[in-house]
């Protein structure tokens, strides 16, 4: 009964607009793969990484990944074009024993240990699919998309929103079984999943949700990474 933990950092960070991929960029002195490789490694919980690198990275990121603090065995492979076919790279790419994955995006680097933990008990309970998700707190209205003045069609109540966050946790069997079904053949993220548990909720299986943690924020842009660097010196 071992973890894997899938560490997906083979985006290019477009947003971000650096000349190296995001997951490369530093934070504090420190890669964010880096960051994100460290904490998955203190929780403790998770038996062995599987990290998807962007193209022609891979050697630099086994070297960043050489760290004494990343304390279990790192496998390093080629991502795809989405990260839902960078996820399904990283699965074909996992060893035997592993019964549990998390899935966790370098793209949130202060990932608490504690989280991972807690999404990991959680499917270790019996909860085949675990999100951690934080209460919205914008009114979220749904629009028509397009325009500089998008129709507004309807305010949902908030009560029932939830931001979901990163690592997602899974029985191995049916995350297989959701990449399996939902295969990304597009190369777009615009029609890829955007996260792996709505390829479970697209199987008609439940997924469950744990309270997540505002420390593992995702950093898409320049800003983020200021937020983050300011929460690095608290
Ligand atoms: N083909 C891809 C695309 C994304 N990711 C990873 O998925 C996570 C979430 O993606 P995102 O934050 O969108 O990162 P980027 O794709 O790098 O950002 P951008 O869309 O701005 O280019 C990141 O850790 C990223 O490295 C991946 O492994 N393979
Ligand atoms: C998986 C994720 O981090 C959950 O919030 C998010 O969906 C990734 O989105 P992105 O568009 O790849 O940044």
């Amino acid at each position: 009964m071992t973890t894997l933990a899938i560490l997906t950092a083979a985006g290019s960070g477009a947003r971000l607009g650096r000349h190296l991929p995001k997951a490369l960029v530093e934070l504090g002195g420190v890669p964010l793969v880096l960051h994100a490789a460290r904490r998955l490694a203190a929780s403790r919980v998770v038996d062995a990484l599987v990290v998807t690198a962007p193209d022609g990275s891979g050697d630099v990121v086994a070297r960043t990944l050489a760290d004494p603090a990343v304390t279990v065995p790192v496998t390093v492979v080629d991502g795809g074009p989405t990260r839902q076919a960078s996820v399904a790279a990283g699965l074909a790419a996992a060893g035997t024993g592993h019964d549990v994955v998390i899935v966790h995006d370098a793209a949130r680097p202060l990932v608490p240990p504690d989280l991972v933990q807690r999404v990991v008990a959680a499917v270790r309970a019996g909860h085949d699919a675990v999100v951690p998700g934080l209460p919205v707190t914008d009114t979220v209205k749904q629009v028509a998309p397009g325009g500089d003045a998008e129709l507004v069609l309807s305010t949902p109540d908030r009560a029932g929103l939830r931001a979901v966050q990163t690592p997602q946790g899974f029985t191995r069997d049916l995350l297989e079984r959701a990449h399996k079904a939902g295969q990304d053949r597009s190369g777009s993220e615009a029609d890829a999943a955007t996260d792996d548990a709505g390829l479970v909720e697209a199987l008609g299986e439940p997924v469950h949700m744990v309270r997540g943690d505002a420390a593992a924020a995702k950093i898409t842009t320049e800003r983020d990474l200021r937020i983050a660097a300011l929460e690095l010196e608290d």
